[in-house]
């Protein structure tokens, strides 16, 4: 990366992240009517504003057609009067939500009299990362609203225009209800370098989220300074049991992959238990080759006519497309096997009618989100009943699977004595 271009990004940077400081320290005690207010507030300027979203959008599409953007992403990118709705729903929703500062999560007394709670309070400054998906700045923005938290939201930038029109209403509301306008900023310049310097804000960005797919991980990896709650790829997985009930495999393979294949939720491997093979034989693998999936088999299964032959590495891909991988495995522990080698630790499903079967996988698999009988493409917060999303964590710490606004929390000990000394 030129110096200069590293320099100016480092400038910008530090500069929003200032702002973002200064606002957060505002946010942090801002009352919940007021974080309601500017929610709602942002919710009716996104309907007012519908014209001018469409129009940014509308320029944002053209850019990513002539750049050759996939089906699947120019869908991800797309807005529609339907889909501008939905944000604005998105937001009157976590709105009406708790308001999670300020819980008191947990309290007890000590025998020396002490009173100690265990309250929730806000990060600070968060700086979101994520793919050329609108909506997110919505979501994500309002998110860290609810959480009294600052954020820098640097989306993709195939969506920029789009989710700058987006932050203009966030911003409408905020000015509304009296909170300063940089608790949500978004990074105005489509130049990479901003999202290296965001991952070396120490001191600015107090975490960092990053919602993306390999060249992210390997970036963060590589650079990151500031703590980061990883919403990474997903290498989703079903697996069918012997045990299973044919309809629901049914229903469930299709919905898993083919549902919306960009998803980070979409199934991107199948793994038939033998046992189910032997008595179902090719129904799910002709059920996907029937809807127009490309399904990489190996073994057995790529004998059944329609298939290609799998290259070990299509196995712990995430195709994000019309295509599977497929094997057969030796029963459950096949299965727990190979996913524990190749996931990602997003979402994996098991399609059994089997307790004791469900049970192992349930707990011998180490994903954000385990799921039986039930299409992997649930893996989303709104479809948690939690209003909205930042993404699926994938990360182990402080937060897993849907991350709403209790997840965007910190919190810290309130001790209450009456002149108590410790001897
Ligand atoms: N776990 C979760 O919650 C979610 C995970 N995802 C994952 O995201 C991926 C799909 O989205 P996709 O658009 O491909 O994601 P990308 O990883 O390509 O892009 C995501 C964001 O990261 C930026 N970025 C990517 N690589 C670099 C780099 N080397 N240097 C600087 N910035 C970079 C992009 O910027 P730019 O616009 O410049 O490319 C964009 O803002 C999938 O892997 C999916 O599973 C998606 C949503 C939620
Ligand atoms: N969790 C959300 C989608 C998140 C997601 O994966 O986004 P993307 O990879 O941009 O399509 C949902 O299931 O609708």
């Amino acid at each position: 990366m030129p110096q200069d271009d590293a320099r100016d990004a480092e400038t910008l940077i530090a500069r929003m992240g200032a702002a973002a400081r200064a606002a957060a320290a505002a946010l942090a005690h801002a009352d919940a009517e007021r974080k309601y207010a500017a929610l709602i507030g942002a919710a009716h300027a996104i309907v007012e504003s519908e014209a001018a979203i469409l129009d940014a959008n509308a320029e944002d599409l053209t850019y990513a057609e002539q750049k050759g953007l996939s089906p699947a992403m120019i869908d991800r990118l797309r807005l529609d009067p339907a889909r501008i709705r939905d944000i604005a729903d998105g937001l009157r929703t976590v709105a009406e939500q708790p308001d999670p500062v300020g819980r008191v999560l947990a309290e007890w007394d000590r025998p020396n009299g002490l009173h100690i709670q265990r309250v929730a309070t806000p990060i600070g400054v968060l700086g979101v990362i994520y793919e050329s998906r609108p909506n997110v700045t919505a979501d994500a923005g309002a998110l860290a609203l609810k959480s009294g938290n600052a954020v820098i939201l640097r989306g993709g930038t195939d969506s920029i225009h789009s989710s700058g029109a987006i932050l203009d209403c966030m911003k409408r509301g905020l000015r509304q209800a009296g909170l300063p306008e940089d608790a949500i900023q978004m990074v105005p310049v489509r130049d990479r370098a901003a999202v290296a310097a965001m991952l070396r804000a120490q001191g600015l960005i107090d975490v960092i989220i990053p919602r993306g797919g390999k060249g992210l991980v390997g970036l963060v990896q590589a650079e990151a300074r500031v703590p980061v709650f990883a919403h990474l790829e997903g290498i989703c997985h079903v697996y069918a049991d012997r045990d299973a009930d044919l309809d629901k495999a049914r229903r469930v393979v299709l919905n898993a992959k083919t549902r919306r294949t960009g998803v980070c939720g979409a199934a991107e491997t199948l793994l038939i238990d033998r046992g189910f093979y032997e008595r179902h034989g090719e129904v799910l693998i002709r059920d996907l080759l029937d809807a127009g999936v490309e399904v990489r088999a190996e073994g057995e299964l790529a004998a059944i006519p329609g298939t290609t032959q799998a290259r070990p590495e299509d196995f712990g891909q995430e195709f994000l497309d019309m295509i599977i991988a497929a094997k057969l495995v030796d029963g459950v522990d096949g299965a727990i096997a190979h996913i524990s080698q190749h996931s990602s630790g997003h979402t994996e499903s098991i399609l059994t009618e089997n307790d004791a079967t469900a049970a192992r996988f349930m707990q011998r698999i180490d994903s954000a989100i385990l799921l039986r009988n039930a299409s992997t493409q649930f893996a989303d917060g709104g479809e948690f009943g939690m209003g909205a999303e930042i993404g699926i964590a994938t990360g182990k710490l402080h937060a897993r699977g849907p991350v709403g606004a209790e997840q965007l929390t910190s919190f810290k000990y309130l001790v209450t004595g009456d002149g108590t000394i410790r001897p």
